[in-house]
Order: C-alpha cells, then sequence, then structure tokens
C-alpha cells in the first residue's frame, strides 16, 4: 500500500476577494497560512511520512508546501515544481470578482465558465499582463504550449503526462508522496484516478488546506479521507 496526499493550497487573497485566480500568482492569507500548518498538522498526526512532494509553480501552493512540511519536520524531502500541475489558466476572467462577473453575464454563464468540463472562458489577449508569455518562470516552455485560457478538460490534458511520467511512477515505487496544487489540476487527479465521468467531476470541490489522504494498491485507490473533518467535502466512491 502506498500512501498519496493531495492538498489545495490554503487561503489565497484572491479566495477571500472571491476573484477568478487562475495561473495569477496570489499569496495566502494569514486564514490560509493557518489552514497549511493545521494541514501539516493532521498529516503528521496520520502518521504520513512522504519522501517526495510535488507543486505547482504558483506561491500559494508552493508556500502551502513548505508550512506542511515545516509542521512534519520533512523540509529535507525532494520537491519538483512545474507548469503542468497549475491551476487552470482562467483566461479573461483573471482577476474579475465571480459575483460582479454574474450580475454582469448571468449565473448561468459564469456556471458554464466555472464549472463545465470542455468549455474554455474568453482567452487573454496575449498584450494582457495576465498573459502566461510575459513570465519570466514559463520561458523555458514553448510560447505556443502556454495556454490563454483552459477548461477542466485543457487542464487534465497537461496534468495527465504529468501524472503518467512523474508522479504515479514515483508511488509505483512504493514512495509515499505530496501533491500541493489547485482546485482544478487537483479535480484532475481525482478524475483519473477515481475514473470520474466528465459530468460527475466538476461536482466535486477541494476545500482549501485540507490534506487528502489516499491509500493506493497499485495506483488504484483503496480508500481517501479529508484529514481535516470539519471541512470535508463529498468524495468519488473507489473504483
Ligand atoms: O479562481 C480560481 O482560479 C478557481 C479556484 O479558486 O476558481 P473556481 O472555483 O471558479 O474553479
Amino acid at each position: 500500500m502506498t500512501r498519496l496526499v493531495l492538498t489545495r493550497h490554503g487561503q489565497s487573497q484572491w479566495n477571500l476577494e472571491n476573484r477568478f485566480t487562475g495561473w495569477h500568482d496570489v499569496d495566502l492569507t494569514e486564514e490560509g497560512e493557518a489552514q497549511a500548518r493545521k494541514g501539516g498538522q493532521l498529516m503528521r498526526a496520520a502518521g504520513f511520512e512522504p519522501h517526495f512532494a510535488y507543486t505547482s509553480l504558483l506561491k500559494r501552493a508552493i508556500r502551502t508546501l513548505w508550512l506542511g512540511l515545516e509542521e512534519l519536520d520533512r523540509v529535507w524531502i525532494p520537491v519538483e515544481k512545474d507548469w503542468q500541475l497549475n491551476e487552470r489558466h482562467y483566461g479573461a476572467l483573471t482577476g474579475l470578482n465571480k459575483a460582479e462577473t454574474a450580475a454582469r453575464h448571468g449565473e448561468d454563464q459564469v456556471l458554464i465558465w466555472r464549472r463545465s468540463y470542455d468549455v474554455p472562458p474568453p482567452g487573454v489577449p496575449e498584450d494582457s499582463p495576465f498573459h502566461p508569455v510575459h513570465d519570466a518562470r514559463y520561458s523555458h516552455l514553448d510560447p505556443a504550449q502556454l495556454p490563454a485560457t483552459e477548461s477542466l478538460k485543457l487542464t487534465l490534458d497537461r496534468v495527465r503526462p504529468y501524472w503518467e511520467t512523474t508522479i504515479a511512477p514515483r508511488l509505483q515505487d512504493g514512495t509515499d508522496v505530496l501533491v500541493s496544487a489547485h482546485g482544478n489540476s487537483l479535480r484532475a487527479l481525482l478524475k483519473l484516478l477515481f475514473e470520474v465521468s466528465d459530468e460527475a467531476i466538476t461536482g466535486f470541490e477541494f476545500p482549501t488546506g485540507n490534506p487528502l489522504l489516499i491509500e493506493l494498491d497499485d495506483l488504484r485507490p483503496t480508500r481517501a479521507e479529508y484529514l481535516d473533518h470539519s471541512r470535508a467535502r463529498d468524495l468519488p466512491p473507489c473504483p
């Protein structure tokens, strides 16, 4: 049996302000830092001892990982950061307030942009500061790879190869792994691991800073549990 923890970053400043965030590199709030530390304490209480960690290139996930590893007293483990674990890119909605956008475009349209499986929001123009082509952290990538917007499906299209080539082989070696990422990149991993349908997957929400501990038998989930029971959400059945 190997153990995998998926943790969404703690509350961010734009979670608090109810703004579409995506690839914007916003930091944790004090509440988000407290959630991340508590997540680390809960992992420790569960006896989780990861030997490898993965995160995105965004500081809310990176700092959530650091705070969790501090509580686990395992800041020494190797950490790999990759853009493929980033939040889904929110395109032209990035930075807008979610309630104001619903008032302007209608609740139904905003629900489609937020929770449809394969309808991306309008793209961000290339001259916008929110286009990743202007961001040094992506300068090693072919600009053609950089999204101007993403649906959950497009997010899964870049999460899947990272899972298959990088994270899954580590678990198959018997290594316990911690992944600190984002609502939609983790939804993509949940879909892959639990074989959730396109229709059902958008109904699952990761609470901020609440580690999801998954026990695996040869990559097949046999048990899953949010460690902060008071903020747990529904999970798909084990396949
Ligand atoms: O704004 C975002 O980037 C995400 C996660 O906070 O929002 P949503 O809940 O719409 O997927």
